[in-house]
């Protein structure tokens, strides 16, 4: 089975029978109608119809070693920088469609799942089963053109709740060995577009290490549909609109965050990827490299959205009538330069890439991790800005039905701007409202600081990346003529 068009992606997505629930009640309509999904879906349909345009075959697909049908780039190893650079401008093409706002655009769990496939032999050194589910789950995705979701991360109580073993933990685990599988129990704190996926695939860090080869029943890794049995998903509050008038940005990229809880679930054997062996765990991550990977899909995204968004200060500013000002100029010049920054960081990480020994090439790590680090702050101080250029013109913002009532005329006249009419220079400024106020855009905030682990972790990768710190202290120690402590 090839790529997979729209239609099939919604056909799919529609067909699964969830145990999803929405504000306490069950969800059982077809998601594609469902206000909290159906803006997304459509959305991601459009991207999967891209990929299926005949003029894109090239750009965005490439022909699987086991069918030879067109499958989406983005599950390609890259065996040269020109296999990463097509991965990259694949990305591209989806990420200036949703301009950076899909944090999980389905392309980033292929490049997840392609970085593991990329490590299984470590995984030989457990079973080499496990090694073989890998290596299938990933042949099966990429030929099957599967979108995915992920879990990772646990509640506190189920982190805080002892070493996974004891009776009383929360911790999610391995309950039970069945002749037919592993029986799993937990809970999972996130998992974004949990619904408008096909499957999950759950690689929890263990809540607690145990240490000495002691088998942890929480160091697991698999993957099942999102509708096997005992799998329960709770939505958060919705912020997705229907009207692209008064919520541009809502009503076409709100990517829900769900809890995922796992109540009994057997997951069988040929789906699961390790069982007990807590080294496994860094291992797979490590060798499959997968914080230069997934940094190099999400350094794209960060361009995509950077350069939307400077789009939308020069826009807001033009509104304002302030671009020519000072204070604008000095601003907006600091997020050209950021811009540019992102532009030579994923140069830089193309260009100083590495092969592995399994004969793929990597790109640069550091560079990829420099741009986690300063992406928040510049993210944080570009909706400052739109808060800041839109002032009271942020909150006053009728609706479009307000234009097609009694009230046209005066609104028409009273909030035109100086060469736009009153309608065009409203939905600019829904627009701004909701990134620069809204939940939508506090949301992608949130995100965008957490998404990729929290800011000590981040911290300390980009500590561990930085190869030449020896180098520059003995420069120091030289200069003041301790050479003998360099
Ligand atoms: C919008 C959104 C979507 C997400 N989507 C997904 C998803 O699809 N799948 C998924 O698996 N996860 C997802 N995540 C979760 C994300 O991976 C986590 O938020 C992130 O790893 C941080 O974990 P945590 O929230 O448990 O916070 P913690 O790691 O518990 O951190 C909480 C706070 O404590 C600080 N802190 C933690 N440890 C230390 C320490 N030792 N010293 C000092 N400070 C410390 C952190 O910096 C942070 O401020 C998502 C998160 C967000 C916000």
């Amino acid at each position: 089975m090839p790529i997979k068009n729209g239609m099939q992606y919604i056909e799919r997505i529609n067909r699964q029978r969830l145990q999803l629930w929405y504000n306490g009640e069950r969800v059982n309509g077809p998601l594609s109608e469902h206000p909290a999904f159906r803006g997304l879906i459509r959305t991601q349909a459009a991207m999967y119809e891209m990929q299926c345009e005949a003029s894109r075959s090239e750009d965005m697909s490439y022909a699987s070693p086991a069918t030879g049908e067109r499958v989406g780039l983005s599950f390609l190893p890259p065996a040269n920088a020109e296999d990463l650079i097509r991965r990259r401008k694949m990305s591209e093409i989806w990420a200036n469609y949703h301009h950076g706002f899909l944090g999980r655009s389905p392309d980033y769990m292929n490049t997840a799942l392609m970085s593991f496939y990329t490590a299984a032999t470590v995984l030989e050194k457990a079973s080499t089963e496990y090694a073989q589910n890998l290596r299938n789950y990933y042949e099966y995705c990429r030929d099957h053109d599967i979108t995915l979701s992920h879990a990772f991360v646990q509640p506190m109580a189920s982190k805080w709740s002892g070493p996974a073993d004891a009776e009383e933990s929360l911790a999610a685990k391995v309950i039970e060995t069945r002749p037919e599988g592993r029986v799993v129990s937990g809970a999972f704190l996130m998992a974004t577009q949990g619904p408008t996926c096909e499957e999950i695939l759950v690689l929890p860090t263990p809540s607690f290490m145990m240490g000495d080869g002691q088998v942890n029943p929480s160091a697991f890794a698999f993957a099942v549909p999102n509708d096997l049995e005992g799998i329960t998903f709770i939505c958060r509050e919705s912020h997705a609109h229907d009207s692209s008038y008064d919520h541009p940005l809502s009503s076409r990229y709100e990517e829900m965050d769900t809890m995922v809880i796992f109540d009994r679930v057997l997951v069988p054997h040929d789906r699961v990827f390790f069982v007990g062996e807590e080294r496994l765990y860094d291992q797979l991550f490590q060798e499959g490299h997968f914080h230069a990977y997934a940094g190099h899909h999400i350094i794209t995204r960060y361009i995509a959205k950077t350069e939307f968004l400077l789009g939308l200060l020069q826009a807001l500013a033009e509104e304002q009538n302030t671009d020519t000002e000072n204070s604008f100029v000095s601003q907006i010049v600091k997020v050209m330069a950021m811009l540019e920054n992102l532009k030579a960081l994923r140069l830089a990480a193309e260009t100083g890439g590495t092969m592995t020994e399994s004969g793929c090439y990597v790109p640069a790590l550091a560079p990829l991790t420099a741009a986690g680090i300063q992406f928040p702050d510049l993210h944080e101080e570009m909706l400052r800005m739109v808060r800041s250029i839109s002032a009271s013109q942020l909150i006053m913002n009728p609706f479009e039905a307000d234009f097609n009532s009694e009230n046209q005329t005066s609104l028409e006249v009273y909030l035109q701007g100086l060469s736009s009419p009153a309608k065009d220079r409203i939905i600019l400024f829904r627009l701004a409202w909701e990134l620069g106020g809204g939940a939508f855009g506090g949301r992608q905030n949130q995100f965008e600081r957490f998404f990729f682990g929290n800011g000590k972790t981040i911290a300390n990768r980009m500590y561990g990346c930085c190869e030449g710190l020896d180098e520059y202290k003995s420069r120091v120690y030289h200069l003041i003529g301790r050479d003998e402590q360099s």
